[in-house]
C-alpha cells in the first residue's frame, strides 16, 4: 500500500524529459532519480526537505529542473572535476548532478544537519561515489572548487559574497533563478562579473528560469 509522500515517479515523463534536456536516460540513470525521488518522499516525512510532495511536481520542479543545469555546466566548464553545491537543502541540484556527472566530485553543503545527513545517505544508497555532504555554514568552509552552484539560496550578491574565498582564478559561479533580477544584479561587488544569464527551459515546468554565470574580475 502506498502511504502519504511517497514518491514515485512517472518513469516515461522522467525519460522524455532528460531526453528534452539532450541528456541520456540510460537505465542506470533512470534508476538513480527513481530512487532518488522515493528516498526524498521517505525521508520527507520526517525532515521536512521540501515542501513539494507530489510525485509530477517532484519530477518536474526538483529532478527536471535541477538536471536543467547539467548541460550548461558540461558546456561551460568542461573540464571541471569537483562542483560545491551551497545550501543544497534535500540535494538540489546535487544530486542530479551527482548521477549525470559520475566524473564529477560534488560537494553538497547545508547548515541544518539532518539535511547534510540525507544528502549523505542517498550517497551511500545510490552508490554515488563522486557525491559527498557536509553540515557546515558555507563561509566556514574551507577548500577550492571549480564550479560552484546554487537554487533558490540566497541574492546574487548574499552567494557571491559567502563563497568567494572558494574559487581559483578559472572557477565559475552557477545560480539557478527564476526571474532575472537587475536589482540583485546591481548589489554584486565589483570584483565579481556576470558572464551571461541563460534561460533554461525545463521540460513540464511552465515557469521561468535562469542561470547566471558569474566569474572573479581578472579571471578568464
Ligand atoms: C531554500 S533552501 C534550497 C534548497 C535546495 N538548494 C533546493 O533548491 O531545493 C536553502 C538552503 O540553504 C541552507 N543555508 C542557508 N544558509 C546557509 C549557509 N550560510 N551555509 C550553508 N547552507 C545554508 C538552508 O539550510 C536551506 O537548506
Amino acid at each position: 500500500m502506498r502511504r502519504q509522500n511517497d514518491v514515485a515517479v512517472d518513469i516515461e515523463a522522467l525519460c522524455a524529459g532528460l531526453e528534452a534536456l539532450g541528456l541520456e536516460a540510460s537505465e542506470r540513470t533512470v534508476q538513480l532519480f527513481a530512487r532518488y525521488a522515493e528516498l526524498l518522499g521517505k525521508w520527507n516525512r520526517v525532515y521536512n526537505l521540501t515542501a513539494i510532495r507530489s510525485d509530477a511536481e517532484i519530477l518536474t520542479h526538483h529532478l527536471l529542473d535541477s538536471a536543467s543545469l547539467v548541460p550548461q555546466l558540461k558546456a561551460i566548464a568542461p573540464t571541471a572535476g569537483s562542483v560545491l553545491d551551497v545550501g543544497s537543502g534535500g540535494g538540489l541540484p546535487a544530486v542530479p548532478i551527482a548521477i549525470l556527472c559520475p566524473e564529477i566530485r560534488v560537494l553538497a553543503v547545508d547548515a541544518v544537519g539532518k539535511k547534510a545527513a540525507f544528502i549523505q545517505q542517498v550517497a551511500i544508497e545510490l552508490g554515488l561515489r563522486n557525491l559527498r555532504a557536509e553540515h557546515v555554514r558555507v563561509e566556514e568552509l574551507e577548500g577550492e572548487f571549480d564550479v560552484v552552484t546554487s537554487r533558490a539560496f540566497a541574492s546574487l550578491g548574499d552567494f557571491t559574497q559567502l563563497t568567494h574565498h572558494l574559487l581559483g582564478k578559472q572557477s565559475v559561479w552557477l545560480a539557478m533563478k527564476g526571474v532575472q533580477s537587475s536589482v540583485e544584479e546591481s548589489e554584486l561587488a565589483e570584483q565579481i562579473r556576470i558572464e551571461r544569464v541563460i534561460e533554461l527551459t525545463v521540460p513540464g515546468l511552465n515557469e521561468e528560469r535562469h542561470l547566471y554565470v558569474m566569474r572573479l574580475t581578472g579571471s578568464e
